[in-house]
């Protein structure tokens, strides 16, 4: 059997960075190239990154798009790197977008992916399943393609597929089947929740059973807005062997070496852009095959084969860890930022975020303002400092309470009033030190906290990113335990202070006040809040779980009330299967109450 070195480019594109994303689909293939490989794929709309949203209704991004993408077939090929087909994904169009019912419905945007040659764009292929759940709304962008393109490279049959092409039965990979290709590409931008992987690799094992061909999934990675796209590249065959693996969370050129069989159909002729491919209908799934001949079989490479290896996985909470901090990462570089600034009350939330932002951007670029006022503790302003001593970030102190006092003085607030009256101060402080020096500002809400509107708007809840915004109370604690574990296993100081993760939570916005004073103990609400919000059971389905009626009614009326606070929240780092945001859509003027079925 001939050998195909393949170069799986699990790279990092930033959303409308044409040039930037041309530039690294050069940089890579180069790499590749160097390295022997004689085909180098790259993820799902990489040109243009992912997810473009509404930038799919705008012409003129169209019309860059396609001119970069011109412009890149170019450009490889006079960086000497032409005879090496690269498969990239962008953003084509073969009509305008629906506006209503009555538009064409078989053109229109397409979610794309190019096949580049000797300064060609050779092929192009339209994704087949279209998302439209969860994050995803592309249904309402794309137009979905109905043939299967099949790409003869060193006389290898090669399908081309696009992530959710895979996560649904039939389709491409029937009629790949069909076509008897020897592989099956599927280029990816698949966001990151906790367990996914498990499911990526099922996935990829059952379709390349279906196909009967080995599968080479890639994945892009790195965070764009709320969405982390974690990796994990990997290569299955069609007996489910897995053959090489890329790390999650990181950067990887994958490269290995694939024993394929040659293509068994007739090749079809040597195709420019104008010659009408060979197209049969195949029958059951609908679609129809494209062939398009790009290179015949290269001589045997005489050398002991390239293996692509098996990263080393992460576990569960390494993995929500590594997500956080890309995520945040990437929010920062994306959007020009240099430093971070952060409340720190020496309490959990706030000590886990500037370890996150430590982590991810560098002690120096961090900034924790205490702002004790007459009610903090003095643990509060001890823990914080300690907190600042073991990560290096620069800890800034400005007392509030004079701040408060004085506008007291004109406005006489009690009760509520007042305790979010200081929670307000400290968001003015925060944003002036944004406006002044230009950090962002991070929000320490957790998705707890979040979901029943335990929080101050304009206060605490002040901010442009949320780094915990979907992470549960009881998992903030997991994880800082398992950062300090994680510190001392590589010989470092845990930066978390021990007593930041042990004492019982507070606000601290009126005298000996607990969480548990407004809240159910973290246990019971997290197990609720899982079941409601993450499984959008409702209050039978809780109550036969085995919760208490009454604790159950007052929880889901905190979280249907809050929403209003949600729909104004800072964005944050999706982790789970339902984040606040995109994934998880309800009115905020709604009489739905799940205590009273009749909905009055
Ligand atoms: N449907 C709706 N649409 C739009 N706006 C609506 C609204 N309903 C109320 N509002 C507005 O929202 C206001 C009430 O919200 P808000 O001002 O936030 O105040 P509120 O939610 O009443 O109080 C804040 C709560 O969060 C707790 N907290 C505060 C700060 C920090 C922490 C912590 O965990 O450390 C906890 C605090 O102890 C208190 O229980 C109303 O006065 C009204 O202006
Ligand atoms: N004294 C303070 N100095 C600086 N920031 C504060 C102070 N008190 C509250 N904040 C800010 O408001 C946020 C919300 O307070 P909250 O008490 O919920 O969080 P926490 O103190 O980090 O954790 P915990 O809920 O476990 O006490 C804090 O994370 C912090 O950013
Ligand atoms: N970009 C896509 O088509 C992603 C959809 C797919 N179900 C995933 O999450 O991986």
């Amino acid at each position: 059997m001939p050998t195909l070195r393949i170069a799986l480019a699990q790279v990092n594109p930033t959303v409308g960075d044409l040039a930037g994303n041309a530039a690294i689909v050069r940089s890579s293939t180069r790499a590749a190239v160097d390295a022997g490989s004689r085909l180098v794929v790259f993820p799902e709309m990489m040109l243009t990154g992912y997810p473009i949203e509404d930038l799919v209704f705008r012409q003129s991004f169209l019309a860059a798009t396609c001119s970069a993408l011109q412009r890149l077939a170019g450009d490889l090929d006079a960086d000497g790197l032409g005879d090496t087909p690269v498969v990239v994904g962008y953003l084509d169009a073969d009509g305008p977008p629906a506006v209503n019912s009555a538009t064409d419905p078989s053109a229109g945007p397409r979610n794309a992916a190019a096949v580049l040659h000797r300064g060609r764009v050779v092929a192009r292929y339209f994704k087949h399943h279209l998302p439209n759940y969860g994050v995803f709304d592309e249904d309402r962008y794309f137009v979905p393609g109905n043939t299967l393109v099949v790409v003869r490279i060193e006389g290898i049959d090669v399908a081309l597929t696009i992530c959710e092409d895979m996560w649904q039965a039939g389709g491409p990979f029937a009629a790949a089947r069909r076509a008897r290709v020897g592989l099956v590409l599927t280029i990816n931008g698949s966001p990151y929740e906790l367990n996914k992987d498990d499911t990526r690799l099922a996935l990829v094992r059952r379709r390349a059973a279906e196909a009967d061909a080995t599968v080479a999934y890639l994945n892009m990675v790195g965070g764009q807005d709320e969405l982390v796209f974690d990796g994990d590249s990997m290569i299955v065959t069609a007996g489910g062997e897995v053959l090489s693996r890329s790390p999650q969370m990181a950067e990887h050129l994958l490269i290995h070496d694939l024993d394929l069989p040659l293509g068994l159909l007739p090749p079809p002729p040597s195709s420019p852009p104008s010659t009408p491919p060979i197209r049969a209908e195949v029958g059951g799934d609908q679609m129809g095959i494209e062939r398009v001949h790009v290179s015949d079989p290269h001589p045997a490479l005489g050398e002991p084969p390239v293996q692509g290896g098996h990263a080393v996985r992460l576990d569960d909470d390494a993995e929500v860890w590594q997500a956080l901090v890309l995520g945040l990462r990437d929010y920062v570089r994306k959007n020009g930022f240099h430093k971070v600034v952060l409340g720190v009350s020496g309490g959990i939330d706030s000590a886990v975020v500037a370890a996150i932002a430590v982590d991810a951007i560098g002690a120096q670029d961090v900034i924790g303002v205490s702002m004790p006022s007459q009610h903090s503790s003095s643990h509060s302003r001890e823990d914080a400092a300690e907190m600042a001593k073991r990560t290096g970030l620069e800890l800034r102190i400005h007392e509030i309470q004079a701040m408060v006092d004085s506008f007291q003085t004109k406005m006489s607030l009690s009760g509520l009033a007042l305790e979010n009256l200081q929670a307000r101060v400290r968001g003015v402080v925060l944003m002036s030190i944004s406006n002044q020096e230009g950090p962002l500002v991070l929000t320490t809400g957790n998705k707890s906290e979040l979901a029943v509107g335990y929080s101050t708007l304009y206060g605490d809840s002040v901010g442009g990113f949320n780094p915990l915004k979907d992470v549960p109370k009881t998992l903030v604690w997991k994880l800082a335990r398992w950062r300090n574990d994680e510190a001392l296993r590589v010989g470092e100081e845990p930066p978390i202070p021990e007593n930041s993760i042990s004492k019982p939570p507070s606000a601290e916005l009126r005298p000996d006040q607990l969480d548990t004073d407004s809240l159910p103990d973290y246990d019971q609400l997290d197990a609720i809040l899982l079941s409601y919000v993450d499984g959008d059971q409702g209050r039978a389905d809780l109550i036969a779980a085995g919760h208490d009626p009454a604790l159950v009614d007052r929880v889901l009326r905190l979280v249907d009330l809050a929403e209003y606070k949600r729909r104004q929240s800072a964005p944050g780092t999706k982790i789970s299967i339902k984040a606040f945001g995109r994934d998880r859509r309800l009115p905020i003027t709604s009489r739905w109450r799940e205590i009273d079925p009749s909905g009055v």
